[in-house]
């Protein structure tokens, strides 16, 4: 994304440096890397902070994308005390990954770290900018008192759920929302979260009302009605809200750093649409009992698909490094599908499956990176919601968007979800008249979604506006 004409006001850009706080989580990481990335063409330095790990890998990421941007971010080596990588506890009952706690533990101990660094440029600068991650409120503190600095937050969700948590806070209501939302189909937070990280999350909500602007990685283009919801919410905090999104790198011939993984090119002898990609995120895994019905699900359904089976998230593009336990699948299973099946044990080009042109639906948990990639390359969700947001995710997916099929509902997250079922889903999304709808909403919303980041689109003027504004 370049930057279009817009009026600078009293400052300079380079007179403005901005600070990206994000969680250290995949998820979350890249979303403020890609927000990172679009910053240095409007002539403004970045400051990044990271562990020397994390940020080793994201500048190889974004030495992929544009070397220019990658030249102007600071990389931030900051003390980030070692925590074990989060594993997924598949026996959980709650099914948030429990191990994600030390990640919320060790983000704690950048409150003094990131204070000096902001300290340290607001002598040199006019005005610093902090964009921190939502869950990041504890971090950023102290800045609410210095007189050249002002936060941001960076919602790592749609609106639309962004929305959902926040209405559910305030009380009385003040005003009435529509029968027919959508809004009114979502589920409790009944296992969804540990009561650690509720705790966690809770705390930090509470920390929040000293920032200047919401920003969001979704587009006008599908969540503007929560938008404005939320800024009627916020009408009198003189909070502003802009929906930048969707930040993922729409052109991504560059990422898989130098070579093409191979199921893209199994891809590449596969018909338009016909290949359903299932894979779950970085933060999920599933019993054995639940991988087999997979299996059995996708085998019945005659579906060609690529399947990412990994237990975990270690194996991801910031650590490196490999994954603890390979689940096992069926006895025979990968010799029966071998002509029209795929199964990937490593991290895979997610992007760059969902952006090819052979695939035709996506199996997701519904984390909120996975639905935005989806959505903007107009590929349709069986949606599977795991923990965290994603069941509300999933709401915005197959109720408010409809351009997916719930596959399993919430209320029944605690049962295996049978073969039978999966086979129905896929068989529903992949072949037949109701997907093929769906598939065309799907695409419609993808071109509207893509057309808004492009020069002139309402996302793009969003991004132009927070720049005006950080340089008022
Ligand atoms: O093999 C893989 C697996 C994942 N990804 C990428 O990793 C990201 C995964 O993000 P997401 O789909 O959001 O899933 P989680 O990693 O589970 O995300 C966490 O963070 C999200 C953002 O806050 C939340 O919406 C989720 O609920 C939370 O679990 C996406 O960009 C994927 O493209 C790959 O490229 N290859």
């Amino acid at each position: 994304m370049e930057s279009q004409n817009f009026n600078l006001k009293k400052l300079l850009p380079e007179e403005v440096a901005v600070v990206m706080v994000p969680l250290p989580l995949q998820g979350h990481l890249n979303q403020l890397l890609h927000f990172a990335h679009l910053i240095p063409s409007y002539g403004l330095p970045v400051h990044y902070i990271g562990s020397a790990i994390h940020n080793r890998q994201a500048k190889l990421r974004l030495h992929g994308w544009n070397s220019q941007s990658s030249a102007k971010i600071h990389f931030h080596d900051l003390p980030l005390p070692s925590y074990i990588y989060p594993l997924p506890n598949p026996d959980n009952s709650v099914h948030f990954p429990a191990q994600l706690q030390p990640v919320f533990n060790a983000s704690v101990h950048l409150r003094q770290p990131v204070f000096q660094l902001v300290q340290q440029l607001s002598t040199k600068f006019r005005r610093v900018v902090v964009i921190h991650d939502c869950l990041m409120n504890s971090v950023v503190q102290d800045v609410k008192d210095m007189p050249n600095a002002e936060t941001y937050i960076f919602m790592t969700t749609s609106a639309f759920t962004t929305f959902s948590y926040i209405w559910e806070g305030v009380e009385p209501k003040p005003f009435p929302l529509d029968d027919s939302d959508a809004l009114n189909l979502i589920p409790t937070n009944d296992g969804c979260y540990t009561p650690e990280v509720l705790e966690f999350g809770n705390n930090q909500k509470k920390l929040m009302g000293f920032e200047s602007g919401w920003l969001y990685n979704t587009s006008k283009v599908i969540d503007g009605k929560y938008i404005q919801l939320l800024e009627k919410l916020s009408a009198n905090d003189k909070i502003k809200h802009y929906a930048v999104g969707p930040l993922n790198p729409v052109e991504t011939k560059n990422t898989s750093e130098g070579h093409r993984h191979k199921c893209l090119e199994w891809l590449d002898k596969q018909e338009k649409g016909s290949v359903i990609f299932v894979s779950f995120g970085s933060t999920t895994s599933m019993k054995d009992e639940q991988i087999t019905e997979l299996a059995m699900g996708l085998e019945r359904s005659a579906q060609k698909f690529i399947w990412v089976v990994r237990r975990a998230d270690i194996g991801d593009v910031f650590t490196g490094s490999s994954e603890v336990k390979t689940p096992e699948l069926p006895e025979g299973f990968e010799e029966r599908v071998k002509n029209r099946g795929m199964v990937v044990r490593e991290w895979a080009p997610q992007l760059e499956i969902l952006q090819h042109s052979s695939v035709g639906g996506f199996m997701s948990h519904c984390g909120w990176n996975s639905c935005i990639e989806s959505i903007s390359m107009g590929v349709v969700i069986a949606a599977w919601p795991m923990h965290s947001e994603q069941p509300r995710n999933a709401v915005m997916i197959t109720d408010e968007l409809r351009i997916g099929i719930l596959l399993r509902d919430w209320v029944h997250r605690d049962e295996v979800v049978s073969s039978g079922t999966i086979e129905n889903v896929v068989t529903r999304l992949m072949a037949s008249d109701e997907g093929e709808g769906i598939r065309k909403r799907a695409a419609e919303v993808g071109d509207a979604v893509r057309a808004s980041v492009a020069k002139g689109g309402v996302s793009r003027l969003e991004m132009n506006s927070f720049i005006s504004h950080i340089t008022r």
